[in-house]
């Protein structure tokens, strides 16, 4: 029975939003009023927010990927006669298939993890071949996208990871088969007959022939695969290339497009059975199918390609550092809780020959916490600032401005990756880890970034040199500066004392630094606060020295190893 009107109307008041369920806004209030229960609040929240985030990181933090590549199948041959009008029995006329697609990998600046990558990836098969001598048509290339500073890695055939190729494959479905059902079905998979005349082919010594041929071309090409198996393709995909068109190529000449590089050959065409012609045999009523592509197992390695890599604990500020040499142009997520960032960002500081970098001529507002926040922070802004009231002085012009017009004094840059946080035990998979230092393994120079607000500074310097040694012995030796960060939370305001005990803590950090800390060359310790950009200049001056002395010393070994060579 339907229920009566009545009650529709009750069921759909009752999921209406009643004044019972908004919290008046008094009460919001009053809750927040309360300074001790709005702390434990705030620390629950951040608690919680570092929770998740670690959670996350572990999801979706990918620096390396085993992928199985397959390249196109070609398509098949056909088997057809011509017929025409007056014409009842024409020749041959089936045409070949078409060529599989190839897969090609190319770096691209989009991406920056390999998490969107597939793992099974399949080149585009060619199109069969149809009658009246009509070739199909060849597979699209397929290009997989990887981040710059991809290393492609091919595992040998020893590796048990590995896919098997199409002929071990083969081997594995025919496996317990009668000698007989096998031969049927090794046949089945290279032959396609005319209509009704599988059975009969079978008995034809012309195409028993054939197909002693086709097995013979297999194996040389089984031998040719096996063969260059034992040399594993490995190439490192560190930069953006691009083909050059020649200038003077004449007009409506095709450019050639740039695909990346070659990782798996699509399999060819089948052949029509226009192919089998021969005296003794005017109408072969027998094709074949297309080969399957290469099948081709590779190991990607994600190594970011930065001058400069940060290390810190989580909250140092080492995003707020980036967004602020890089004047808010690198995107990295900056907030109080810890581990906000989980993938390593890229970003480039560039620097005039005076040394003021692009980054102090774009005043940023650094924002912590979410997009919500962000948009709160600025309302409650607004409310107590009134542009009315306050007549703020005219901003001065700067005589240069960020943008294009730096590119006239831009006169050197480097990249700088900002990383997630490392803490103590990272080696034993503590926070996220530590595999992420793999992005900044070929840095040029490494720069630690430590809280100077925080009560013991050198524990935490100390952790960061630790966990990089237990990444990679030696790895340490690569650090070059200790920025100091949070450097305004300390001075109390002007405070005599409190800038006295700012300036002994920074001393007593210094002294641990060239007792504890050094290097095979000295650190440099300098403070600055990431946050309202202050010392920042000096910061870019000396990571800018680093980075081309460590370019010239690369140079240097190069020139030497080419001569030792000659
Ligand atoms: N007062 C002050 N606060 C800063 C400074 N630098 C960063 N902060 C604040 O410190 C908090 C953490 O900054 P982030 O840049 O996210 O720190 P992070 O090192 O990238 O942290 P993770 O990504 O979690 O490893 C934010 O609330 C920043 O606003 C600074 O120089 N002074
Ligand atoms: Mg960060």
């Amino acid at each position: 029975m339907l229920p009566r009107a009545s009650t529709f109307r009750t069921c759909a008041c009752r999921r209406l939003p009643t004044k019972r369920h908004v919290l008046p806004l008094n009460q919001t209030t009053r809750f927040y009023s309360v300074d001790a229960e709005k702390l434990d609040y705030e620390a629950l929240k951040k608690q919680r927010r570092t929770e998740w985030k670690r959670r996350q990181g572990t999801q979706s933090f990918l620096d390396h990927l085993i992928i199985n590549v397959r390249g196109g199948k070609g398509g098949n041959g056909c088997a057809a006669f011509h017929r025409e009008k007056f014409i009842n029995f024409g020749p041959p006329c089936g045409g070949a298939g078409g060529r599989g697609g190839d897969v090609y990998i190319m770096p691209t600046k989009e991406l920056t993890t390999l998490a969107s990558i597939t793992k099974q990836v399949r080149g585009q098969p060619g199109s069969s071949g149809s009658g009246t001598w009509q070739n199909g048509r060849a597979g699209e290339p397929t290009i997989i996208k990887v981040p710059l500073g991809t290393v492609v890695r091919e595992l040998g055939p020893e590796d048990t990871r590995r896919a098997l190729d199409e002929w071990e494959q083969e081997e594995e479905d025919l496996k317990g088969m009668e000698a007989e059902d096998m031969k049927a079905k090794m046949r089945e998979k290279r032959w396609l007959h005319f209509p009704g005349s599988a059975d009969d082919n079978n008995g034809r010594d012309a195409f028993l022939e054939a197909e002693k041929v086709i097995y013979k071309e297999e194996r040389q090409r089984r031998l040719a695969a096996r063969k260059r198996a034992l040399e594993p393709l490995s190439f490192d995909l560190d930069k953006i290339e691009e083909l050059e068109n020649p200038v003077d190529a004449p007009l409506g000449v095709r450019k050639t497009e740039y695909l990346g590089h070659l990782i798996a050959h699509g399999g060819a065409g089948g052949v029509g059975n226009t192919h089998f012609v021969t005296n003794d045999n005017r109408s072969p009523k027998y094709a074949t199918r297309g080969h399957d592509g290469e099948r081709r197992t590779y190991m990607l390695e994600l190594k970011l390609i930065a001058d400069i890599g940060l290390v810190g604990m989580p909250n140092a500020g080492k995003s707020t550092l980036l967004r602020a040499l890089t004047g808010g142009r690198a995107k990295s997520e900056v907030a109080s809780y810890a581990f906000t960032t989980l993938n390593p960002v890229v970003g480039v500081v560039r620097v005039a020959a005076d040394g003021t970098f692009e980054g102090s001529l774009r005043p940023i507002r650094t924002f912590d916490e979410t997009r919500v926040e962000e948009e709160q922070a600025l309302a409650a802004l607004d409310a107590i600032v009134d542009p009315n009231e306050v007549s703020l002085p005219p901003a001065e012009e700067p005589s240069v401005r960020a943008g294009h017009e730096f590119d006239l004094l831009e006169t050197s840059r480097f990249t700088i990756a900002d990383n997630p946080g490392l803490i103590s035990g990272a080696s034993e998979n503590v926070g996220l880890g530590h595999s992420f230092l793999k992005s900044i393994e070929r840095s040029l120079a490494l720069a630690y970034v430590i809280d100077l607000s925080a009560p013991a500074p050198w524990d935490e310097l100390q952790v960061l040199r630790d966990e990089l040694e237990h990444y990679q012995p030696g790895m340490s030796s690569k650090a070059r500066i200790v920025i100091a960060n949070k450097a305004d939370l300390l001075g109390g305001g002007g405070d005599p004392e409190a800038v006295e005990e700012a300036k002994a803590k920074l001393q007593r950090l210094e002294e641990y630094v060239r007792e504890n800390v050094q290097a095979d060359r000295p650190l440099d310790v300098v403070p600055v606060s990431a946050k309202f950009s202050q010392n920042a200049a000096k910061v870019v001056r000396l990571l800018n020295g680093y980075v081309q002395e460590a370019k010239a010393e690369a140079g240097a070994e190069a020139e030497a190893e080419v001569k030792v060579e000659t």
